[in-house]
């Protein structure tokens, strides 16, 4: 089987994918029609072409957080937030996923609560379930740039939703411009969700902050997202390093978004191959698919490439995201589902 075929077909596991950044071109224009057709107001015309951003583009890390303004200005709806939602799931599935934690950040728009922004969230996953063959489940997202009260209104809904669907929501994230606010604010946030049964994945390093990746690694989140600057070859220090080597705490590696936001020259000297020879536990991951273009089997593809894997030791990078995913109830199924794949399609090599 050649290797795009193979990436496609092996079940992946998806575990740091911001819905808003996932939407792909083709669900952004079902969401303009929409709104076309509902006679809603869309301000998006002039600036939609912005909301892509490639290898050669010459934003930074810092101006993608403009763009995903964009994706908001399509979702102020509970209907458009649900085209968007049900379509990104569709999108993943076709791509070979078998199973997503999404995640995103409530707001409280002209036309819904962040309580109804969950709930239209959640009753998409449940309706997908019906449907795909993919189980997904939510995190929900905290944004480090807004005022702290915000994110304490968050962990209220985050465990209030939680007890409500606890088949569906697992878990609590910190995202947003990284060099804006302070872990150490968010702490209390995070730890009553983390209290309350919630599992917690924070984005760590995707800038060069030492003492901030060391308040993290010491809070011992669940998995991690990105962990570009932590090795000292790449903004990172010894400690850093060593704190991450002895925790071994997962990351959620999103090879295209580092790539394509500069955290990163190129794919070859993506921290990858450190954390790999490290055996540190590894999630391929697409971060926003929507924003950099891309898809799950393509970042698997990409790393295969870029790193010389051949098709046993990538599907073992699926096999191994098994034992990482916040649902710890469906974690044997699909680790089951991906070792069957390989015993039909690996055993020759
Ligand atoms: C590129 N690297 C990144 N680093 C940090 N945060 C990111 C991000 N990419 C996306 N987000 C976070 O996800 C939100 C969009 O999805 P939701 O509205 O929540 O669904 C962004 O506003 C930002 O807070
Ligand atoms: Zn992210």
């Amino acid at each position: 089987m050649d290797l795009k075929t193979f990436c496609r077909d092996l079940p992946k596991i998806e575990l740091h994918a911001h819905l808003n950044g996932s939407l792909s071109r083709s669900t952004m224009l079902h969401l303009k029609r929409f709104y076309a057709d509902s006679g809603l107001e869309d301000n998006t015309n002039a600036f939609f072409d912005e909301f892509q951003i490639g290898a050669g583009d010459c934003r930074n890390l810092s101006d993608c957080f403009q763009v995903f303004s964009i994706a908001h200005a399509l979702t102020s709806t509970p209907e458009a937030l649900a085209m968007a939602t049900t379509l990104t799931l569709q999108e993943f599935h076709s791509d070979g996923c078998c199973y997503i934690e999404l995640r995103s950040t409530p707001r409280n728009t002209q036309y819904m609560t962040k309580e109804q922004y969950v709930d239209t969230i959640v009753h998409c996953m449940q309706k997908s379930s019906i449907h795909l063959s993919m189980l997904s489940r939510l995190i929900i997202s905290i944004n480090r740039s807004y005022p702290v009260s915000e994110a304490e209104a968050i962990a209220d809904l985050a465990i209030e939703s939680y007890k409500k669907y606890p088949d569906v929501v697992v878990g609590m994230e910190l995202s947003g411009e990284p060099t804006v606010g302070k872990f150490q604010d968010f702490v209390p946030a995070l730890t009553r969700a983390r209290n309350a049964g919630l599992k917690i994945t924070l984005h760590c390093g995707e800038v060069c902050n030492p003492e901030e990746i060391l308040e993290m690694i010491k809070f011992k989140p669940g998995r991690i997202g990105h962990g570009t600057c932590i090795h000292p070859k790449l903004g990172g220090t010894d400690d850093t390093w060593s704190a991450l080597c002895t925790s071994k705490i997962p990351v959620e590696v999103c090879l295209t978004s580092n790539v394509n936001t500069k955290s990163t020259p190129d794919y070859e000297s993506h921290h990858f191959k450190y954390l790999y020879e490290a055996g540190i536990p590894m999630i391929i991951c697409t971060d926003d698919k929507g924003v950099f273009t891309t898809s799950l089997s393509q970042e698997y593809r990409i790393c295969a490439e870029t790193f010389s894997l051949n098709q046993v030791k990538v599907a073992r990078l699926a096999l191994e995201a098994c034992q990482y995913i916040f649902a710890e109830d469906v974690q044997k199924t699909l680790k089951n589902k991906v070792q069957d794949f390989i015993n039909k399609y690996c055993l020759s090599q």
